[in-house]
């Protein structure tokens, strides 16, 4: 059995972004990762513009200014003007070479075709200068970036119509058990319905994975073998649930070792979520999650978030962590580390009651996992523990 920081790094060590570059254009590119680095075509502004409706000043010793004519934006006017010549001028509008500050019209009193500024003004304000977020040439934005809202409007700021990026993974969600029988159909005595496939595929689009398919296999280890092959063999990502532990009729692990799935890890000294195997096949990488829904979906968020987020180039590759503060008196059971479900709220969390690998209305509740290691025991109210951030 290794542990969590072994098997985190076993799973970062083997998820380097490995998957397709594919040129696309920038509207179907939302959140994904640039597989190289963009360089800017042009300067970011292209001219200088105006930050301020008001008036382009040539500067000279005086207040007064005589006003010439107007620039709106969009137009290509270029005045020259002269020491002591003004132009009226608006935002986005260029400001012509012979000008050198911008005053904001609240601050000028007009008469006729003089002006007068009820302050002085300094070289260069309200100008933003040619190329001041980018120059032709330079690095728009690097390989590895996440394309968010903002990285998208702003390559469109700069023309850009097509990246390349890392392509989402084809993902397989496999789920194991005789037991298992769909919301649809009727609940008969020993069967229970089948939850984990809908909940990692929520968890899943969450972060924008669409490309899922989810198979269904009885406790069968001829039938486990062949849907676990094609699964491999047809997909970046194969996410199994449940027959990974040692029962007679889990299938999963002699399965994965006849289809020759390399094993990385199996076992981590965690709770929940002890049974956990990572491996691999040629380029696609393999998690056999426990049964239990609360230790797949707490196994999910550990160790497959980390895996998603190495392939598709993005950093952070693990969820957002804060030192949270504890409300409530909570008693830790077994030598286990354990993730705990809990809500996390203006910088205090609180360990909710139910904890056991079986109970998803726990985490149903939650929205942040506290992280309590080996040597906690009881964690008194106030005292600080690590809190991780679902995305949720
Ligand atoms: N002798 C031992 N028994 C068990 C051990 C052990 O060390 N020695 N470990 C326990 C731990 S810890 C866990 S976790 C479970 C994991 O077992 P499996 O991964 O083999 O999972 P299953 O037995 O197939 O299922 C466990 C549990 O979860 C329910 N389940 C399974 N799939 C789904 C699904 N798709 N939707 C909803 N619920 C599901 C299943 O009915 C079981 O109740 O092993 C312990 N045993
Ligand atoms: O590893 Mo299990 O999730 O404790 O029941």
């Amino acid at each position: 059995m290794i542990s969590i920081e072994e098997a985190k790094n076993k799973v970062k060590e083997n998820t380097q972004p490995h998957l397709n570059k594919v040129k696309k254009s920038i509207h179907n590119s939302g959140g994904l990762t640039l597989a190289e680095t963009i360089y800017s075509k042009i300067d970011m502004p292209p001219f200088r513009q105006s930050a301020m409706d008001g008036y382009a000043l040539n500067l000279h010793d005086s207040l007064e200014y005589k006003l010439l004519g107007e620039i709106k934006a969009g137009d290509e006017a270029a005045p020259k003007l002269k020491s002591g010549e003004a132009v009226r001028i608006f935002t986005g509008a260029p400001v012509p070479d012979s000008a050198n500050a911008v005053m904001m019209q609240e601050k000028v009193q007009k008469e006729k075709n003089i002006i007068k500024l009820t302050e002085s003004i300094s070289q260069g304000t309200n100008i933003r200068p040619q190329g001041e977020q980018v120059k032709k040439g330079a690095i728009a934005l690097e390989k590895g970036t996440l394309l968010t809202p903002a990285a998208i409007g702003f390559l469109s700021s700069l023309g850009i119509t097509e990246v390349s990026v890392y392509d989402r993974p084809k993902i397989a969600i496999i789920t194991t058990g005789n037991e298992l029988v769909s919301p649809q159909e009727p609940l008969t005595y020993g069967k229970i319905y089948e939850s984990n496939s809908t909940m990692l595929t929520e968890a899943l689009k969450a972060l924008g994975y669409d490309d899922v398919s989810v198979f269904k296999v009885e406790d069968d280890y001829e039938k486990t073998k062949t849907l676990l092959d094609t699964a491999v063999s047809n997909n970046d990502l194969v996410i199994i649930t449940g027959g990974i532990s040692v029962g007679d009729y889990d299938f999963v692990g002699k399965a994965l070792h006849e289809i020759q799935v390399k094993e990385i890890f199996y076992k981590v000294k965690q709770k929940p979520g002890k049974p956990l195997f990572f491996g691999m096949r040629n380029n696609t990488r393999v998690f056999a999650l426990p049964g239990n829904p609360a230790a797949s979906l707490t196994c999910f968020y550990i160790y497959v978030y980390i895996a998603l987020q190495n392939m598709m180039g993005r950093t952070p590759v693990e969820l957002n962590r804060v030192q949270a503060k504890l409300s409530k008196v909570f008693v830790k059971k077994g030598d286990r580390p354990q993730f705990l479900k809990a809500i996390f709220y203006e910088g205090k969390v609180e360990i909710l009651e139910g904890q056991n690998s079986s109970m998803l209305h726990t985490f149903a509740l939650a929205n942040a996992l506290v992280f309590a290691d080996e040597a906690t025991t009881n964690i008194q109210p106030g005292n600080t523990l690590e809190t991780i951030l679902l995305p949720i």
